[in-house]
C-alpha cells in the first residue's frame, strides 16, 4: 500500500481534484513573503501549477514518478512514503482549514484501487502518448474523459 499512495500522491501531483481554489480577504492582511492584501481582494492558490513547478519538484517535474514520494532504508531496504509540506503540495488545502476529509479520502482511493486492480486491467483506450487536456473548473476535468477498458485479468484484450 505504500507505493500506492505514492502513486495517488503523484497522480494528484499533475491532475489535482481541485485545481485551483480563491479566498476573498475578509480584512488588510500581508502574506509570509511580504504581499499586501487588502480587505475584498480575491487571492488564488493554484495546487495545478504548484505540480509543475521546476524549482519544487526538480527538473524532472513533467515525469509521473511515484518514486519521488518514498525513501529506501538502507539497512532493512523496506520502502516508505515521505509526506510533504502542504505548503508546497495544497491539493487538499494547507492550515487550519485542511481538508477534513484528506485521510478518508485516500483510505476510499486505495480501497477502489486494491479492490479493482486486484481482479481487473484498466487499459487506456487512447493511443500511446496522448495525454488527457485538462479544463480548469472547481474540480478538475478531462476534455471528452479518459476512455479505458476494463479486462479481467488473465483475459487476453
Ligand atoms: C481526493 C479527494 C479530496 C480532495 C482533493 C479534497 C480537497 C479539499 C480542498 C482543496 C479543500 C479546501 C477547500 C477550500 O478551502 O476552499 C477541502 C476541504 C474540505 N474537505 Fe476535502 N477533499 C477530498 C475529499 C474529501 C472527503 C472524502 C471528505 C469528507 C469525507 C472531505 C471533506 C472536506 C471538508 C469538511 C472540508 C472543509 C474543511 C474546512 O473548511 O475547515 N474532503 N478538501
Amino acid at each position: 500500500m505504500v507505493y500506492t499512495h505514492a502513486s495517488l500522491c503523484e497522480s494528484m501531483r499533475l491532475y489535482p481534484p481541485v485545481p485551483l481554489d480563491s479566498k476573498e480577504a475578509t480584512e488588510d492582511d500581508v502574506l509570509p513573503d511580504g504581499t499586501v492584501v487588502k480587505k475584498g481582494m480575491i487571492v488564488t492558490y493554484h495546487p495545478y501549477a504548484m505540480g509543475r513547478v521546476e524549482k519544487l519538484w526538480g527538473p524532472d517535474w513533467i515525469e509521473f514518478s511515484p518514486e519521488r514520494w518514498l525513501d529506501r532504508d538502507t539497512v532493512t531496504g523496506k520502502w516508505s512514503f515521505v509526506s510533504r509540506d502542504p505548503y508546497m503540495y495544497p491539493v487538499f488545502q494547507a492550515g487550519p482549514r485542511i481538508c477534513l476529509g484528506k485521510e478518508m479520502a485516500f483510505m476510499q482511493m486505495k480501497r477502489v484501487v486494491a479492490g479493482v486492480l486486484r481482479r481487473y486491467r484498466v487499459v487506456p483506450l487512447v493511443e500511446e502518448g496522448v495525454e488527457p487536456v485538462f479544463m480548469s473548473h472547481l474540480t478538475a476535468k478531462m476534455k471528452g474523459g479518459f476512455p479505458v477498458g476494463i479486462v479481467e485479468r488473465g483475459q487476453r484484450f
